[in-house]
């Protein structure tokens, strides 16, 4: 399901004293199947972007169109039960909003509530828990009663229980550990793989937008400021300061290597992987060439 953002402009509390305006002109496409992380300093209006994505926010200005939906400034949009099964969002900390008595319970949930039978909401919370590496013993615990990471798997089966076209992450490994969050991670992207998923990611993390994207989308001061593909965003490194943003890990350690090398690894390293391969084929043209 593609989402497109039109010259959309949101302010908080308009028409009040304290009216915000957060977002300018915004033209985002979204093509269905695709990977879209939007990254930008703190305040640059990514969280407020997020939630126009399942209409949770309506535009103030231009127009978002989802599948075959569109929400326009200035029109009651009606019957936006739709769009959000379609397009689940994995909001900051969700574990906050788990309420139920169980694990189960609260997985069922949302589906229950979207009319599905008792029996295959039950079905699909069982396998999502599994999936998600919650221990079977967990499901009729509380969930309260549960770690913060396993209570975060819980909240993340809940939103997939719904079974979205689109899924839309806001920082979802935030305060987890090294482990935890390298395996929700790989999680999203075999889910955006075997699925196709349209997933979008809305993340701090230059690792993970250069890992797991396929487009990138700069949020700058309220404007989505340059959009494309990871290796053109993170070679220009000049741009990414302009907005107070750096490259990946892997890629400034490729330039301090070629600085104090004095060679040229092909390319730049989106990741660990691809710099060990980059350094491994400088060697062995070195070795060709003695
Ligand atoms: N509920 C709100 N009421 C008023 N202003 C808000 C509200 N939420 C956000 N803002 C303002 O809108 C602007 C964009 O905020 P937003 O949360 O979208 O940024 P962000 O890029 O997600 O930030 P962060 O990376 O810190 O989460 C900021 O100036 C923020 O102060």
């Amino acid at each position: 399901m593609d989402i497109l953002l039109q010259e959309v402009g949101y302010s908080y509390a308009e028409n009040t004293p304290f009216e915000k305006r957060a977002l300018h002109h915004v033209n985002i496409h979204i093509p269905s199947g695709s990977y879209t992380a939007i990254i930008g300093h703190t305040g640059s209006g990514k969280s407020t972007v997020l939630q126009h994505l399942n209409a949770l926010l309506k535009p103030t200005e231009g127009s978002v169109v989802i599948g075959d939906r569109k929400v326009e400034a200035g029109v009651k949009a009606k019957n936006l039960r739709d769009i959000r099964r379609q397009v689940g969002i994995v909001f900051q900390f969700p574990e906050q909003q788990l309420f139920e008595e169980t694990v189960l319970k609260d997985i069922m949930f949302g589906p229950m509530n979207y009319g599905v039978p008792e029996e295959e909401a039950k079905r699909r919370a069982v396998e999502l828990a599994a999936q998600l590496g919650l221990p079977p013993e967990a499901l009729e615990k509380s969930p309260f009663d549960l770690s913060g990471g396993q209570m975060r798997r819980v909240a993340i089966a809940g939103v997939l229980a719904m079974d979205p076209e689109v899924l839309v992450l806001d920082e979802p490994t935030a305060g987890l550990d090294p482990k935890g969050r390298r395996e929700i991670m790989d999680l999203f992207h075999q889910l955006h793989v075997q699925k196709g998923l349209t997933t979008v990611l809305v993340t701090h993390s230059m690792e993970d937008a250069a890992r797991f994207a396929d487009q990138i989308a700069i949020m700058h001061n309220g404007k989505c400021v340059v959009s494309g593909e990871p290796r053109d965003i993170f070679a220009n490194e000049e741009q990414l300061m302009d907005y107070r943003l750096e490259p990946p890990r892997t890629v400034k350690l490729q330039r301090m290597l070629e600085a104090k090398l004095g060679i040229e690894l092909d390319g730049i390293s989106l990741t660990e992987e691809a710099l060990a391969k980059n350094i491994a084929l400088a060697l062995a043209k070195g070795r060709e060439t003695e």
